[in-house]
């Protein structure tokens, strides 16, 4: 399990100043500060300019930073690539990879930066994998706008058409060891459809989700990150596998179900994540 918490990861347009103003007082573990969707054609090249200041100037404590660039394809797309090569930030957000070598093309541009891939066409949720293998990427954000637009799917509750492409990714990024984060709830208001598919992406084994409103923040969190009972059974298992183990035992029962110690490894890890969220919650 990744030690770094991604429960929470907000869009922010970067046309927009106030909004990254605001971001700087969000509990947001990560914000993908964007150049592609949320901006329009006429405001792409001021965005920019606008973005490396923003970023230059900082005060984002510990929240891991993106900056999604338009696609190589596209008329801002290298120059995007070379602007987010120099800015204050974690790692370059690619939009519709469909290969590994459109990952090397960036690269060329971006000064060897860590990339993150976002999952969102047919083809590139086929390649996967390789796209997951790639060696400067770090990270995959379902694209699932684009990816039921796409399909030419329905938007269930249950996600159904989407559920094969976020499995596949799941199965992708776990293999890797990279992170991974689900698709954008776009019904800002509805408090209770958000909890619901975050519950889903969290059982399905996602690290968190990416969001589109500040209000959005507290549900993404709470529901990806491990509650009190999660955190009290981790260290009941924890307790009680080492006293099995320290009576030559090599499983141990709490609550009725058997630990061993792959459990242990899961508790541990859950831990470490409480941890790394207090220290990011004290900034
Ligand atoms: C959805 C919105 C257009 C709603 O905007 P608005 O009506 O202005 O919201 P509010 O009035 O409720 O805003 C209240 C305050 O919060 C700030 N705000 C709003 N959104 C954000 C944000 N994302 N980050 C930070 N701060 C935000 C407002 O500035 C207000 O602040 P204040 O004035 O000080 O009170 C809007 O939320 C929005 O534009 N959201 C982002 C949309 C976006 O990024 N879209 C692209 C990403 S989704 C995508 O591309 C998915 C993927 O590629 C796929 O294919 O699936
Ligand atoms: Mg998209």
């Amino acid at each position: 399990m990744l030690t770094r918490p991604f429960r929470s990861v907000l869009y922010i347009p970067g046309s927009k100043p106030r909004a990254i103003e605001k971001a700087r007082g969000l509990p947001v573990d990560a914000i993908i500060f964007d150049l592609e969707d949320a901006v329009s054609p006429e405001e792409k090249a001021a965005a920019r300019d606008t973005l490396a200041d923003e970023l230059a100037k900082g005060g984002f404590g510990s929240r891991f930073k993106l900056v999604r660039i338009n696609g190589l394809e596209t008329e801002w797309g290298a120059d995007d690539a070379r602007a987010a090569a120099t800015m204050q930030t974690d790692a370059v957000l690619v939009p519709k990879v469909e290969s590994a070598s459109y990952l090397s093309e960036v690269a060329a541009l971006t000064d060897e930066a860590r990339l993150w891939a976002m999952m969102e066409t047919p083809r590139g949720i086929l390649h996967a994998a390789s796209i997951a293998a790639y060696p400067l990427l770090d990270g995959f954000v379902m694209g699932t706008n684009d990816l039921a637009k796409e399909l030419r799917s329905r938007t269930t509750p249950d996600r159904l058409a989407m559920l094969p492409a976020l499995g596949h990714c799941l199965l992708a990024a776990r293999a890797e060891g990279i992170a991974i984060v689900d698709g954008v709830y776009n019904a800002f208001k509805d408090d209770e459809g958000l909890a619901a598919e975050c519950r889903q992406g969290r059982d399905m084994g996602f690290d968190g989700k990416t969001l589109i409103h500040p209000a959005q923040v507290a549900i993404a969190n709470a529901e990806f990150g491990p509650s009190e009972a999660d955190l009290d059974l981790a260290r009941r298992q924890i307790e009680a596998y080492e006293a099995a183990k320290a009576g030559g035992q090599g499983v141990a029962v709490v609550d009725g179900r058997i630990v061993e110690n792959l459990h242990v490894d899961t508790a541990r890890s859950l831990l470490a994540q409480a941890e790394a969220i207090e220290a990011i919650a004290k900034g």
